[in-house]
């Protein structure tokens, strides 16, 4: 039926105010506004559609993202949006473009490495999008390794020209999004070569396309790298391939806040640590955080309330069947999901936080808290997208068959998402670069000692170890500090056990290789002791709504409980809980479950999100779910004709028996 709340009986559970969690949700009553204003907008306008993607061949759907694209422009130039707004409008369009890249990296990329003179030329050519920019690192050869990068950038003095150079097929750009068939600039990074000597790799703003009729400068060969995994998805995005032959660019292209060459041809490093030409991955590895939170709440928004709408088994006397949602299965591999999407909002806020503050810093010439920035950017990406990512596809199964359809959303969101495992650093190379975050991780203190502290580091074990003796299924129930503790403990444990046995080898780069793994999953414990610290540090906070601050205090435990039930091993191994107290996290987990259960459609509905963003018919807001499937199968192309084409070539041959004499 039209217009009827399928749901409604759901929402009149809940226990507490969802407006003011949707502003708990956004981060603050103006980020809600601009989300909530922007979100409609998209989603009330045609321009925007976005439910005919899987359908389309990949030149039909490019085509279609560039005209989405240059509609999305025009609507932010003609509505006169801030930047805020502009964004936002972006990440409601929903749909991977060149632009991603240009605002996303090609700007910050200037800002961040670019002097100020070259500011002051590129960025407003940049913001008008009269040139159009991505982010040219990865080569066919080297990815992970950006030492490795083979592209030359070599002086020549006699013209205060460089001259960009492949020398080899593996070091032809490979990857860059927006390369493919859009950008005329990209920042690429190359080896600087002057006087003969390397200094190591460097970013310079290099012309790509003509700017009058878009085709390829001399020396620059460029195209598509093709087709990529899943339907529509990430193929809206023109990743792209580029070969430089002897291409001269003007001294003054070269990136020189951190290093510069002067027109006699002398290299000058400044004060500036050679790391901040990878500054540009911190930021995004940042953002990347803040937008885990998005995709997995969308998945766990879809996945609830299909789970509240989809009935099996159970009926008595005639009565409806169990909602699916009531199974203690579905709400333990649910629930969890659902408290990570809160639990990764808000870590993707602190690391917000952080950079903020790191930048502030950097403009002052204060390096100090960069590798600490470095390491939680690095860590927390990794952490975050890979359980995302499979959520996502836990989302899926909890969808059951329907949720195998592309009607359902989460094919392509999980195939949009999946990459994000390996772009702006594959995930366990990232968690490698988490070895100096140190054992110390507390409320004021997060990061920063080094394994090697193996002294500090075992007394600071010991005490935790006696602290968590103290913890029982009271302290279970009541103390954030004894969860805290069990998370430190372990994580304390598991660097002190990777120090101990790094210190049995006399070259620590070979222990270093050999206990890679250990190394992984010690930083993998130290990011969830962030996620859980942050979260409680968030409940510290004044909490305005009725029972919101109770909600959050339940997502919290399921969170930190799950992961101690998940990674039990771990904690029984630091003797910080008991076998029995495992058992009782247990325990309580699952009566966790049940203060959710009532409240799980409002968790969910205060994300916000419209049905346009959703894109899913599980997930809809009304939850009449079963008349849209069944009308949106009548919607497949396939159905456009009762007897299909290819008919008369293939079936009736078929069943005539002319199988063997037609020609196929
Ligand atoms: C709202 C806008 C949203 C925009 C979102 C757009 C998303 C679009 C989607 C996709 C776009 C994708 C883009 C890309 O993928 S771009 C390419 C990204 N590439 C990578 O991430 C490569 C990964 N590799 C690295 O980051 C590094 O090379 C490395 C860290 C793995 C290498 O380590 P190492 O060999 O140790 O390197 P170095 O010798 O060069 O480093 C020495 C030293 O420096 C420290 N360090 C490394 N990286 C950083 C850094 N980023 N910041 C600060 N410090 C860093 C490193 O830890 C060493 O420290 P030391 O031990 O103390 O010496
Ligand atoms: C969709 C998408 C978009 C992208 N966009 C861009 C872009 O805009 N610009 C750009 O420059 N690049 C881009 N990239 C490239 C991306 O940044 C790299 O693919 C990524 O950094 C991983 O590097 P790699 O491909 O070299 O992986 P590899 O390093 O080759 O990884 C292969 C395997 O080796 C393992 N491995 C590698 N090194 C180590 C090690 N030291 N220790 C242990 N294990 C190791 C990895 O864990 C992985 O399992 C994009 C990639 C994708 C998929």
């Amino acid at each position: 039926m039209e217009g009827v709340d399928h749901l409604a009986h759901e929402r009149n559970k809940s226990e507490f105010d969802v407006d003011a969690m949707k502003i708990v949700w956004a981060g603050s009553p103006h980020a809600f506004d601009v989300s909530d204003r922007i979100s409609k907008l998209v989603a009330s306008d045609p321009g925007f559609r976005k439910d005919n993607r899987s359908t389309l061949s990949r030149k039909e759907l490019f085509k279609n993202t560039l005209r989405k694209a240059a509609y999305a422009w025009k609507t932010i130039v003609d509505l006169r949006l801030s930047e805020e707004e502009a964004a936002k409008l972006r990440f409601y369009v929903d749909e991977p473009a060149f632009t991603d890249l240009h605002w996303g990296m090609f700007i910050p990329a200037i800002k961040g490495q670019g002097t100020e003179e070259q500011q002051q030329k590129w960025l407003p050519l940049a913001y008008k999008m009269q040139i159009i920019g991505c982010y040219a690192q990865t080569e066919l050869g080297h990815g992970s390794n950006v030492q490795g990068l083979e592209t030359t950038a070599t002086f020549d003095s006699q013209t205060d020209e460089f001259i960009i150079h492949s020398p080899t097929l593996t070091s032809s750009k490979w990857w860059p999004g927006g390369l493919g068939k859009v950008a005329t600039h990209a920042i690429a990074y190359a080896r600087l070569i002057v006087g003969g000597r390397e200094h190591g790799v460097h970013g310079f703003i290099v012309q790509l396309r003509s700017l009058e009729d878009h085709s390829p400068l001399l020396g620059i060969t460029v195209g598509d790298i093709g087709m990529k995994f899943g339907n529509g998805a990430y193929n809206t995005m023109d990743n792209g391939v580029l070969q430089f032959d002897h291409v001269r660019i003007p001294r003054n292209q070269m990136l020189m806040r951190v290093s510069q060459v002067t027109c006699e041809g002398k290299y000058k490093q400044s004060d500036v640590p050679r790391q901040l030409v990878y500054g540009t991955m911190v930021y995004v590895r940042q953002t990347i955080v803040a937008d885990a939170s998005c995709a997995l709440s969308r998945a766990v928004c879809i996945a609830t309330r299909y789970s509240a709408v989809r009935r099996q088994f159970g009926s008595q006397n005639g009565g409806p069947e169990t909602q699916v949602i009531d199974y203690k299965t579905q709400q333990s591999r649910l629930f969890p999901l659902l408290a990570s999407a809160y639990a990764f909002r808000f870590i993707g806020e602190w690391l917000k936080w952080l950079y903020a503050d790191v930048t502030q810093r950097l403009q002052a010439n204060d390096f100090s808290t960069l590798p600490e920035a470095h390491a939680c950017t690095a860590g927390l990406k990794s952490l975050t997208t890979t359980a995302t990512a499979d959520g996502i596809e836990e989302c899926r199964k909890l969808c059951g068959g329907h949720g195998y359809l592309c009607s359902s959303g989460l094919p392509e969101l999980f195939a949009v998402y999946v990459p994000a495992c390996t772009y702006e650093g594959d995930n366990t190379v990232l968690l490698l670069q988490v070895r100096d975050m140190s054992c110390k991780v507390s409320h004021e203190d997060c990061f920063s000692a080094g394994v090697q502290a193996v002294q500090q580091e075992t007394s600071r074990y010991n005490s935790l170890y006696d602290s968590s003796r103290a913890f029982n299924a009271m302290s279970l129930r009541c103390s954030k500090s004894a969860l805290l503790e069990a998370f430190e403990a372990r994580a304390a444990r598991m660097s002190v056990a990777c120090a101990q046995n790094l210190s049995n080898f006399d070259n620590p780069e070979e222990g270093f290789a050999e206990l890679s793994a250990d190394l992984v999953e010690a930083a993998v414990a130290h990011c969830q002791l962030i996620v859980v610290s942050k979260f409680i540090e968030k409940l510290q906070q004044e909490i305005p709504g009725k029972g919101v601050k109770q909600q959050l205090e339940v997502l919290c435990n399921i969170y930190a409980l799950f992961l101690l039930h998940k990674h039990q091993g771990d904690f029984l191994s630091t003797g910080c809980i008991t076998p029995k107290h495992a058992a009782l996290a247990n325990d309580e987990l699952r009566s966790l479950y049940s203060q959710v259960r009532p409240n799980a459609i409002a968790l969910v509905d205060a994300f916000n999100y419209t049905d346009h963003y959703l894109g899913s018919i599980l997930g809809c807001y009304d939850g009449n779910v079963y008349p849209k499937l069944y009308e949106a199968a009548w919607k497949d192309p396939l159905n456009e004709s009762v007897v299909p084409d290819g008919y008369h070539l293939y079936i009736r041959p078929l069943l005539k028996q002319e199988i063997r004499t037609a020609r196929l």
